[in-house]
């Protein structure tokens, strides 16, 4: 089912609108992340999808069929918030039969769906349990398998993970990518984690003051950031920002000139900032002070300053503080205008226009 937000405006009471002429589709069948920061405005547009909340303009379309005014009970819209919400005087095995009592589903073609629905989520061994007798990770199956079962058009995770411990997060992340390409139902993500985001979406829309920042893949968000916005949440370390004129008289004559009167400011992914030499240099190796070095397990995060700047650099090696030559590659070096728009990106996917 494809979801189109078609020019919606949305305000709350005696507040600016929220959402203004959004528009924002949603393709069919596929795993789609709602990234954003708090206050982005994604409860809202879950809220919407629900039919909790109605637009003051606007459309919204469900495969091209106006569902703007459609209540809740009719849009099927299947969802599974973050504090599971299961009902806890039911097991498991009741849990997940709810919506198809409630539809009036014949008793052997319940337990037929509840087999195998079960099976799906493998929650198969829990089905007496109740569910203070499971896990987080096992609770949020259990909830995934209780919308699935009413065979949604659209199936709703509103922060899903967000209870649950390092690990298990990382292994209900896979469960939901495998469960999502098993039943092929148009699914929403919504997170402010770019981590789940970038792991389990096909593709990522990320949302910042009601307003559409970019969506494609993680690959493309990260290498070919739309604007400052995208560049410094995607990413960890945060992106570094430095004055174009900072780095201009370092840059390359033609590259200086050409961005001379567009671009204000310089964005360094840490992993550009290297040990000389680079493959594909933006400067010339240029003389920075390392000031410190954090000890993350595998990665190394460096602090440097040059010319009056801070930078950062995950790609060196344990050094003393002191002075080093080092390097920048042109990949991972973004230019953006004074409206934070990406005029330029160093890596082979040019943003360049
Ligand atoms: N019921 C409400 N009444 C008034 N303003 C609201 C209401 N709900 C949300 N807002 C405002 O709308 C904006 C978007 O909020 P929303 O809850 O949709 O963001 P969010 O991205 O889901 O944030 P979070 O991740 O913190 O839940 C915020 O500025 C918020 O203050």
């Amino acid at each position: 089912m494809e979801v189109t937000f078609q020019d919606i405006t949305l305000a709350y009471p005696h507040q600016a609108p929220t959402l203004a002429h959004f528009t924002w589709t949603v393709p069919d069948g596929e795993l789609t992340a709602l990234l954003g920061p708090s206050g982005s405005g994604k409860t809202t547009l879950l809220n919407l999808l629900a039919g909790l909340l109605t637009p003051d303009h606007g459309r919204l379309l469900f495969d091209q069929v106006d569902v703007t005014h459609q209540g809740m009970g009719q849009r099927n819209v299947g969802m599974v918030f973050q504090d599971y919400a299961l009902y806890p005087h039911l097991t498991v095995h009741d849990n997940i039969a709810f919506p198809l009592k409630m539809a009036h589903v014949k008793r052997a073609e319940r337990e037929a769906q509840i087999r195998q629905f079960a099976a799906l989520v493998r929650v198969t061994p829990f089905l007496q349990k109740y569910p203070r007798e499971l896990s987080g990770g096992q609770q949020q199956r259990v909830a995934l398998a209780r919308a699935l079962i009413q065979r949604p058009a659209v199936l709703l995770l509103d922060e899903p993970l967000s209870n649950l411990d390092a690990e298990l997060r990382v292994t209900l992340r896979q469960e939901i990518r495998r469960i999502q390409q098993a039943t092929g139902v148009t699914t929403i993500f919504v997170t402010h984690n770019q981590t789940d985001a970038l792991q389990i979406a096909d593709t990522i829309t990320l949302l910042h003051h009601g307003q559409v920042q970019q969506t494609g893949t993680g690959h493309q968000l990260y290498h070919t950031p739309a604007n400052l916005t995208v560049a410094r949440f995607i990413g960890s370390p945060r992106l570094t920002t430095l004055p174009f004129a900072a780095l201009a008289p370092a840059l390359p004559d033609s590259l200086a000139a050409r961005f001379a009167s567009s671009a204000t400011l310089v964005g360094i992914r840490s992993e550009a900032l290297l040990a000389t030499p680079t493959p594909i240099p933006l400067l010339t190796t240029q003389t920075m002070r390392l000031t410190a070095q954090d000890f993350l397990g595998r990665d190394i995060v460096s602090h440097l300053r040059w010319h009056q700047q801070d930078l950062i650099s995950t790609a060196l090696p344990p050094l003393a503080p002191g002075e080093y030559p080092l390097g920048l590659a042109a990949p991972g070096c973004y230019f953006f205008a004074a409206n934070g728009r990406c005029l330029w990106t160093g890596g082979t996917d040019h943003a360049e226009s």
